[in-house]
């Protein structure tokens, strides 16, 4: 872990309790660096909330340690994006600026909530799904927060939406240095987006790195089947005689096939389809 660390976790574990609890993180080890926007990514039960969760303090580690910025300078979303049905899209903003008395940022959270289609004496209650997403980025965005905490932001924006809210988050990143952690199962959007990827499984951490690092670490090959040693292969499938392979290249990729760098939805789906690791 370095100085440049927002957000860290060293051999970080949480177990529920109760009869249906069990390890929901497991030996997680990763160190964020500032200013990146990161994509926390994993199938389904994978353990991205509960480890949003505890970023954000609101869960205890079961085990080891974890590095966070101060409650105050940070912000969550979690993912119902709770807020007060009785109050209007206004009085939510004002009570996020009287909550957060000399570091409030009007003109950024209305940047959240403009082309939202409601006006902002509307009722929280009477918002749909997705303006209430916005309100919910509005709050954290206007925070002026050292750490963005996102879960499945995107989930339920049109694409319009989410190509505007992505870019107010890497706007936000790249002029103010603010580091942005989403959950996310939209692999599409991650692509040119996010900078840094986390993938979970099981609770345990797959992948971790900067996205140029991990696409430039992988090779995608078409071609006949053959021996890919000694490269680590990712994901493999044939058909008749020929063979399409995802590897992490140990060294420069030789023999009959053509190869590329992968998209970074073609890495993630590859990794996602052997979460636990490389197929026999
Ligand atoms: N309050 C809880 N009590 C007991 N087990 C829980 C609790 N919350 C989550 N879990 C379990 O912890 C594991 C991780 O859940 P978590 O919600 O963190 O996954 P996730 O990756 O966010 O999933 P999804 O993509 O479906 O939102 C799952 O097996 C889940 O059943």
């Amino acid at each position: 872990m370095t100085s440049n660390t927002v957000l860290g976790a060293e051999l970080l574990g949480k177990k529920y309790g109760g009869r249906r609890g069990g390890w929901a993180v497991r030996e997680c080890d990763f160190a964020l660096p500032a200013g990146r926007v990161c994509a926390l990514v994993g199938p389904n039960g994978a353990g991205k909330s509960t480890l949003l969760a505890l970023a954000a303090g609101l869960l205890h580690p079961t085990e080891g340690t974890l590095t966070a910025p101060a409650r105050e300078d940070l912000a969550y979303v979690a993912q119902g994006k709770p807020l007060h049905p009785r109050l209007t899209v206004a009085d939510t903003l004002r009570m996020g600026r009287e909550l957060n008395p000399g570091r409030w940022d009007d003109a950024a959270a209305l940047r959240a909530v403009e082309g939202g289609g409601f006006s902002s004496d509307t009722l929280v209650h009477h918002l749909s799904g997705g303006q209430r997403t916005r309100v919910a980025l509005a709050l954290a965005l206007g925070k002026r927060a050292e750490l963005l905490l996102l879960d499945e932001p995107m989930a339920d924006l049109d694409p319009l939406a989410r190509h505007q809210l992505m870019g107010l988050l890497m706007a936000d990143a790249a002029e103010r240095g603010t580091t942005v952690v989403m959950s996310s199962h939209i692999l599409t959007e991650l692509e040119g987006s996010c900078d840094h990827l986390l993938l979970l499984s099981g609770g345990r951490i797959r992948l971790d790195g900067a996205v140029d690092d991990l696409l430039a670490a992988h090779t995608l090959l078409r071609g006949p089947v053959g021996d890919l040693a000694p490269h680590t292969v990712v994901d493999t499938r044939t058909t008749g005689r020929q063979l399409t392979a995802l590897v992490r290249h140990e060294g420069p990729v030789e023999g009959p096939w053509e190869t590329s760098e992968p998209s970074l939805e073609e890495l993630l789906l590859a990794h996602l389809r052997h979460p636990e690791g490389a197929p026999a």
